[in-house]
C-alpha cells in the first residue's frame, strides 16, 4: 500500500495538537461572537423542545383514540402539532441564520490570520513548501473548519433533543427507557472506535488533495516552458498518478466511513425489535398504554437518528478538526530567521562583514563554512563563479531571508540579528534575475516600495534610468498596464522598471542578480546606464552575468564551493591567469565586442 501514501507526509511545520488545545484554540475564535452564540443556543433548545413535543402530542392522540375521547381533544392536539411545527420552523430559521453569520465571521478571521501568517514566513518556507499546498491551507482548509462549526451546532441541537426524549421516555416507563439507554454505550463505543481511523484517513485525504493543488499550481506557473518544450504529455503523465492517488485515498476514506453505518443500523434495529416486542406485551398486559407504546417507538427513532448522525458527522467533524489543525500549524510555524533585538538603524552606510559564517539549507551539509568577507560601505562587488558556487546563497543571507547556523554577519558593525528586520529590509534593494511586476501600471510598479511617492518622483525615477527613452516606447508611457506578472512588457523593460523602482526605494545596499537573458543592444545600454545611476553611492553586491558589470565594479569575488578562491579587479585578475580566468573564459569571454568564435581565451596558469 506504500504507493497510496507517497508524497503525503506532513510538512516540516505540521504538528499535532492534543484535543483539548485544539478545542481551546477553536473556541478562542468563537469567543468574540458570544452574543450571537447565546442566541443560537437558546434557539437550539427551543428547536429541540418543539421536536420532542411532536411525538408527545401524537401519543396523547393515540391514548385519546384508545379511550374514546378523541372527538373532544382531537382539535387541541392538531392545533398543538401545528403550533409546534410552525414554531419549530421559526426557531430553526433564526438558529441557522445566526449560526451561518457566526461561522462566516469566524472563517473570515481565521483566513485573515492564515494569510497574515503566510506573509510573515521566511523565504525558506516558500522554498520548501509548494505554493499550491499553501493555497489549499488558506482556502479549502478554512472552509472545512467552517463545516465543523456548523456541524457542532447541529450536533448540540441533536444531543439536546436526545436529552428531552430521554426524560420523556423515563417519565413513561423506566424499564423500557433503561432498555433503550442500554444500547447507547454500544453505539458510542463503535463511534469512538471509528474516530481514530477516521482522523487518519481524513488527514491523508486532505494531504493528497493539496498535492493535487500543488501540482496544478506548478504546472500553471511553468506552462510556457512546458509548451515550449512540447512537454504537455509528460506534465499530464506526472499529474495522473497524483490525481489517482487522491482518488484512491478518498476512496479509502469513503470505505472507512461507509463501514460505520451498517453496524450502527444493526444495533439500532436490534433495540427497536426488543422494544416492539416488550412494549407490545406490556400494552396487552395493561402495564403500558397504547399512547406510551407509540411514544416509545417514535422516541426510539428520534433517539437513534441523532446518534447515528453524530457518527455520520464524525467524518466531516474529523475533516474539519484536522483542517483546523493544519491551519493552526501554518499560523504557528516558527520562523527560522530569529532576531535577538529590534534596533532601528538610522540610514545605513552599507558596510557588510561576514565573520566565520557557516550556513547550509540543511544544517548537516553546509554551503558556506567559516566564511569571511568584508564589503566596504559604498563598495561595488561582483560575485562570480560556476553554478552552485554559493553566489545566491550569500545574497540571501545579506537580505536576511535565511538564518545562518554559526558565525556573525555585521551590518555597519551591528550584528544583523539585533536589527529591526522591517527597518533593515527597507534599506536593502533586492533585484531578482526576472523582476516580478504586480498587476497595474508601470507607474504603480515603480511606486511600489513607497506608495506615497508623488507622480513627479515616479516620472523623475523613470527618466533617471537609461535616460527615460524606454518610457516613450511604451504604448501609454508610465500608464501602460504591465499585465499579469508584467507579461505585457519585454524582459528588458521589466528590468528597467525594477531599476526605477529601486530609485524610489532609495536603499543603502543593493543586491542584484543580473538577468542572464540577453536583451537588444539598445536596452542593454539603457540598463547599464540605469545601473550606473542606481548603484552610485550605495553598497552593491551583484551576481554578475554581464561583462560590462565585471569590468566596472570595484572588486570581483570568485566563489567556488562556498569559498572565496580569488578576488581583485578585472584587469588584475585577468593578468593573474587564475580561477577568475577560467570563469571568464566560460561565461564572459563571448560578450566581448571583439569576440570571434573559438577566440579570446585567457590563458589559465596551473
Ligand atoms: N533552497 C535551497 N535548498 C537547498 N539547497 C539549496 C537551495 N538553494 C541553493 N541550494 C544549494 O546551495 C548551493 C549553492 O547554491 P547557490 O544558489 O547559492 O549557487 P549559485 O552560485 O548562486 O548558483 P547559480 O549561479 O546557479 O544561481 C548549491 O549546491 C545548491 O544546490
Amino acid at each position: 500500500m506504500g504507493f497510496v501514501m507517497d508524497g503525503l507526509d506532513a510538512e516540516d511545520y505540521d504538528r499535532s495538537y492534543d484535543d483539548r488545545d485544539l478545542l481551546r484554540r477553536i473556541l478562542s475564535y468563537f469567543r468574540p461572537k458570544l452574543g450571537s452564540m447565546l442566541l443560537v443556543a437558546v434557539m437550539i433548545v427551543l428547536v429541540s423542545a418543539t421536536q420532542a413535543a411532536m411525538p408527545l402530542l401524537a401519543s396523547w392522540g393515540v391514548d385519546a383514540i384508545a379511550d374514546g375521547t378523541i372527538a373532544d381533544v382531537g382539535w387541541r392536539i392538531t392545533a398543538g402539532l401545528l403550533l409546534a411545527g410552525a414554531l419549530g420552523w421559526l426557531f430553526t430559521f433564526v438558529r441557522q441564520w445566526y449560526s451561518a453569520r457566526v461561522t462566516g465571521d469566524v472563517v473570515l478571521r481565521l483566513r485573515e490570520d492564515a494569510f497574515d501568517a503566510v506573509l510573515e514566513r521566511d523565504l525558506s518556507f516558500y522554498d520548501e513548501t509548494p505554493s499550491g499546498k499553501i493555497v489549499s491551507r488558506v482556502t479549502s482548509d478554512t472552509d472545512d473548519f467552517a463545516t465543523v462549526s456548523t456541524l457542532t451546532m447541529d450536533l448540540i441541537s441533536q444531543v439536546l433533543m436526545v436529552g428531552f426524549v430521554t426524560v420523556l421516555l423515563f417519565l413513561r416507563s423506566v424499564e423500557l427507557a433503561l432498555l433503550t439507554l442500554l444500547m447507547v454505550p454500544v453505539v458510542v463505543g463503535i463511534a469512538l472506535l471509528f474516530r481514530r481511523l477516521a482522523r487518519i484517513s481524513t488527514r491523508t485525504a486532505q494531504r493528497s488533495l493539496s498535492r493535487v493543488n500543488a501540482n496544478l499550481q506548478e504546472t500553471m506557473g511553468g506552462i510556457a516552458v512546458a509548451k515550449n518544450f512540447r512537454q504537455e504529455r509528460q506534465v499530464y503523465d506526472e499529474f495522473r498518478p497524483i490525481n489517482q492517488q487522491s482518488y484512491r485515498v478518498t476512496l479509502r476514506q469513503g470505505f472507512v466511513f461507509s463501514a460505520i453505518f451498517p453496524v450502527l443500523f444493526l444495533v439500532a434495529g436490534l433495540a427497536t425489535v426488543a422494544l416492539v416486542q416488550l412494549g407490545g406485551t406490556s400494552v396487552l398486559g395493561g402495564g403500558l398504554s397504547a399512547g406510551d407504546w407509540y411514544l416509545f417507538l417514535q422516541g426510539v427513532s428520534l433517539f437513534w437518528f441523532p446518534l447515528t448522525s453524530i457518527a455520520a458527522f464524525w467524518s466531516q467533524f474529523q475533516q474539519g478538526l484536522s483542517a483546523s489543525e493544519r491551519v493552526f500549524a501554518l499560523i504557528d510555524a516558527q520562523p527560522r530567521v530569529v532576531q535577538t533585538d529590534a534596533r532601528v538603524p538610522g540610514r545605513l552606510a552599507g558596510r557588510i562583514e561576514f565573520q566565520n559564517v557557516t550556513f547550509g539549507y540543511d544544517a548537516a551539509s553546509p554551503v558556506l563554512r567559516d566564511f569571511d568577507l568584508l564589503i566596504g560601505a559604498g563598495e561595488s562587488v561582483a560575485l562570480v563563479g560556476h553554478t552552485g558556487a554559493g553566489k545566491s546563497t550569500l545574497s540571501k543571507l545579506i537580505t536576511r531571508f535565511y538564518e545562518f547556523q554559526e558565525g556573525r554577519l555585521l551590518i555597519d558593525g551591528h550584528d544583523i540579528r539585533t536589527l529591526s528586520l522591517g527597518h533593515y529590509r527597507r534599506q536593502i534593494g533586492a533585484v531578482p534575475q526576472a523582476p516580478f511586476l504586480f498587476s497595474g501600471t508601470v507607474a504603480d510598479n515603480i511606486r511600489y516600495p513607497r506608495p506615497d511617492a508623488g507622480d513627479e518622483e515616479v516620472v523623475a525615477a523613470a527618466a533617471a534610468v537609461g535616460g527615460g527613452d524606454w518610457v516613450d516606447a511604451l504604448p501609454q508611457g508610465l500608464l501602460t498596464d504591465v499585465g499579469e506578472h508584467g507579461r505585457a512588457l519585454s524582459m528588458g523593460q521589466r528590468q528597467l522598471v525594477a531599476l526605477a523602482r529601486l530609485l524610489i526605494q532609495d536603499p543603502a545596499i543593493v543586491v542584484l542578480d543580473e538577468a542572464t537573458a540577453s536583451v537588444d543592444p539598445l536596452t542593454e545600454a539603457q540598463i547599464q546606464e540605469g545601473l550606473d545611476v542606481v548603484l552610485a553611492g550605495r553598497t552593491s553586491i551583484v551576481i554578475a552575468h554581464r561583462l560590462s558589470t565585471i569590468e566596472h565594479v570595484d572588486r570581483i569575488i570568485v566563489l567556488d564551493h562556498g569559498q572565496i578562491v580569488e578576488e581583485g579587479d578585472h584587469a588584475m585578475l585577468l593578468a593573474r591567469g587564475g580561477r577568475y580566468c577560467q570563469v571568464y573564459n566560460t561565461y564572459f569571454r563571448h560578450q566581448s565586442p571583439h569576440y570571434r568564435a573559438g577566440s579570446g581565451f585567457v590563458a589559465v596558469g596551473d
